[in-house]
């Protein structure tokens, strides 16, 4: 279990060409790298615990970076949701690329006095799927 982490684009660009190569921990700073830092213009959906964003690469590839909100999940929730999509392998389900569970003790003023917090950052990545959703791919509302 003492697979290197995902950290520069040439690493993700061979990991998504093998199709073998199993989900790994990815940096932080190559997710903000890939999505320019999280920008709107990135932003490609919206769902009721997460904002998607395009991550993209130098080769034409892209991913699908969901970052969760803070307050979405629990350690062990999150643990739980990675074993399960790492388990999940199938041609009609979207592929698991990588997680990131980053956490950064920051300074902040709160009531007048200095204090350290923890800010937490989980994200997810997938592959990108360029058709829209499900839904609107059956109806027919995709352009
Ligand atoms: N792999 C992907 N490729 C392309 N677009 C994606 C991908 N994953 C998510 N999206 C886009 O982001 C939107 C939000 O996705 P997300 O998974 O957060 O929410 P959801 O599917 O609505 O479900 P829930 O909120 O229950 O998790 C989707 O509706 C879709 O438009």
């Amino acid at each position: 279990m003492d697979r290197k982490s995902i950290t520069t684009r040439d690493e993700l660009k061979s990991m998504l060409c093998d199709e073998n190569a199993e989900p790994n921990s990815m940096s932080l700073s190559l997710l903000e790298e890939i999505t320019d830092s999280f920008s709107w213009e990135q932003e490609i959906g919206r769902g009721g615990f997460a904002v998607v964003y395009k991550g993209t690469l130098d080769n034409g590839a892209i991913v699908a970076v969901k970052r969760l909100s803070d307050t979405h999940m629990y350690e062990k929730q999150f643990h739980r949701e990675i074993e399960c999509l790492i388990k999940v392998k199938h041609k009609n389900v979207v592929r698991f690329v990588g997680y990131c569970a980053d956490s950064q003790g920051k300074v902040g003023s709160y009531n007048g006095k200095f204090v350290m917090a923890d800010v937490q950052q989980r994200l997810l990545c997938f592959e990108y799927l360029p058709h829209g959703t499900l839904d609107k791919y059956i109806t027919g509302r995709i352009m």
